[in-house]
């Protein structure tokens, strides 16, 4: 049995476990959850491979995972000699990966899923943004994001000279956020839009979004 991965397409972190198989160069089955008009992700067989009924998880072989950072990380130790590395081999530079892994995960996220939530799913599914939480949450990601173009004047990824998981967990939101009034916060700070271009621009992402295009129209 192969990698067989469960999710929806318009959810960030099953779009960051894509973005890690593209990079990888990986087959894999996408099985689509739907989370929005069915409760089958709080039912039997999903909650036997996640018991808090979310997506993504994954199934690789008779290993069963959930958690989108843990499966990228999975997925990179596992499949090291395939496609891009996404982590490195010497500790020290490890560590500093590591750092801006756990930086997007609490510092990062917190903040742009509640930007996301307000300014792209909201919309999308018919209600009102509420601009006190945007204005609020934009502030605070400015913040953020100073110390990012600080960071990346003398690095050209977050986690040092080479793409890595660290880039790779913010793709969905900041590709999310680029759709909206948000992305003038991305360009006000050149090192931090001209990391954003890149990373966007890589042939795995491009292929996320395709695929993810391909999904929603079927
Ligand atoms: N920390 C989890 C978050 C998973 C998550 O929040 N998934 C959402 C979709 S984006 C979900 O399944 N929501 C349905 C629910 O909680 O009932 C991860 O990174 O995998």
């Amino acid at each position: 049995m192969g990698i067989k991965l469960y999710g929806h397409p318009f959810s960030v972190p099953v779009q960051r476990v894509i973005a890690c198989l593209e990079e990888k160069h990986l087959e894999y089955e996408f099985v689509v959850i739907d989370i929005i008009s069915t409760d089958q992700h709080k039912q039997e067989p999903f909650i036997s491979i996640n018991p808090f009924g979310q997506i993504p998880a994954l199934e690789d072989g008779d290993l069963k995972l959930f958690e989108s950072r843990a499966i990228t990380q999975y997925l990179a130790n596992t499949y090291a000699d395939k496609g891009t590395p996404l982590i490195l081999k010497d500790p020290k530079k490890m560590a500093i990966v590591s750092v801006w892994i756990e930086v997007e995960f609490h510092t990062f996220e917190e903040t742009a899923s509640k930007l996301s939530y307000e300014l792209v799913f909201k919309p999308m599914f018919g209600k009102t943004i509420d601009e006190a939480i945007v204005e609020h949450n934009q502030e605070k990601l400015g913040k953020i994001l100073e110390v990012y173009e600080a960071r990346l004047a003398g690095s050209k990824y977050l986690g040092g000279e080479e793409f890595s998981l660290a880039d790779l967990h913010h793709l969905p939101i900041i590709n999310y956020l680029y759709g909206t009034k948000t992305k003038a916060l991305f360009d006000g700070k050149p090192n931090v839009s001209a990391w954003c271009a890149d990373i966007l621009a890589r042939p795995a992402w491009a292929k996320v979004v395709e695929r993810m295009k391909h999904i929603t129209e079927k």
